[in-house]
């Protein structure tokens, strides 16, 4: 028998006798892969989940908990989604041609993680503010942010790039990590800890599947030749999206995770501006675009370095993907409002004589 809360089960609510609690650590497209008290299990969905969920929000993913009938002798039935402590979505384009991209769905990648580990190269273009980015999305999840530092054996120091990023976001531990020759490695072990689950998130080619591997102890090329080998002959051709290490602690590493873009980070930005929002209080005027406006807290403020630059150049750079975003989510409907925008503006423009005043 495996006891589900070495997979980070906490019973929230009391489970019927005819139901089983388990933890989907695999998707595929009609069937699941499911962790229960005998063990992994296959697993399909009720029709309810079909004829009712609103949308594929309210579909089981990697990560989830859910409630199942067990069915010793086949696919069992996931009649229920548990409620979920964190999640991770993305703006999902999908069934829409490009000129038509009405809506963009959110679609869950994973869920139920404790922490996010933002990975980050030091090798190559180490950019403050991708990483600050990374953290709005870590922080809109719930999951707690940790950002690592990958391949410290490819620079000869990188004290001033750690002490930089540390200082950027000065509430976000950071480390610094190789995944080849496992130097600093034991600095994750707090993180690690049984029954937690970590998601990472970064661009391709920081290191995420090698950080994996390192942390496997063991080439996961490996793992899936054992498995194949595996007399149940289950598993055997499908990549594994929910890991559990040697340590007791989970790895979620689904596609979807390796394709995650902003989706509505607003409320992300401001856990993670306060510091830069807290000046828009002080402005004169309460519309203030802080550009040009008498009494601007904002312009003062870096007048006198008590805002870095960067800083706000990262809030800049960060609005403006947002507005990508959501001038896509509010289509067409903004579209109309937009154009009207942009004629006023350039006839303002030509007013103007130029660009602004
Ligand atoms: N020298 C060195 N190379 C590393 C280290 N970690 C990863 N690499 C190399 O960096 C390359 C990319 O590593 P991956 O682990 O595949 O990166 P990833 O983030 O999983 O990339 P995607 O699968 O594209 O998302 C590989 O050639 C690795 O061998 C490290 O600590 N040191
Ligand atoms: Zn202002």
């Amino acid at each position: 028998m495996i006891d589900l809360k070495t997979y980070g089960y906490t019973e929230i609510e009391a489970i019927p006798d005819e139901l089983l609690p388990g933890r989907v650590i695999e998707l595929q497209r009609e069937r699941l892969t499911v962790v229960t008290e005998h063990g992994e299990i296959t697993a399909v969905l009720k029709g309810t989940f079909y004829h009712s969920a609103e949308s594929r929000v309210d579909f089981p993913c990697v990560g989830d908990f859910v409630l199942l009938h067990y069915n010793e002798n086949g696919d069992s039935l996931i009649v229920k989604v548990l409620p979920r402590r964190s999640k991770f979505s993305r703006a999902d384009f999908s069934g829409h041609a490009v000129g038509y991209v009405k809506t963009i769905r959110e679609q869950i990648v994973a869920t139920n993680f404790d922490y996010v580990f933002i990975l980050s190269s030091l090798n190559w273009d180490l950019n403050v503010s991708r990483i600050v980015r990374y953290l709005t999305q870590a922080r809109k999840s719930s999951g707690q942010p940790v950002v690592i530092l990958t391949k410290t054996d490819l620079v000869e120091d990188y004290n001033s790039a750690l002490t930089e990023v540390t200082q950027s976001i000065p509430d976000v531990p950071v480390h610094a990590i190789c995944s080849h020759t496992g130097a600093g490695l034991n600095e994750l072990n707090p993180y690690l800890m049984p029954g937690k689950t970590v998601v990472f998130l970064g661009m391709s080619g920081v290191g995420k599947s090698s950080l994996l591997n390192a942390l496997m102890g063991q080439d996961l090329m490996k793992v899936q030749a054992i498995r194949e080998d595996d007399s149940r002959g289950r598993h055997t051709t499908t990549h594994r999206q929910l890991f559990m290490l040697p340590s007791g602690a989970m790895v979620i590493d689904t596609p979807g995770m390796r394709e995650l873009g902003l989706f509505e980070a607003d409320e992300g930005i401001r856990a993670s501006f306060t510091d830069v929002e807290e000046w828009f209080l002080k402005c004169r005027f309460k519309d203030c675009r802080h550009q040009t406006e008498p009494g601007c807290a904002v312009l003062a403020a870096l007048a006198d370095g008590s805002l870095p630059l960067e800083r706000w150049k990262q809030y800049i750079a960060q609005q403006h993907e947002n507005k990508y975003v959501q001038s896509k989510t509010s289509y067409p409907i903004d579209k109309r409002a937009r154009n009207k925008r942009i004629t006023t503006q350039s006839k303002q423009t030509k007013r103007n004589g130029g660009w602004k005043k």
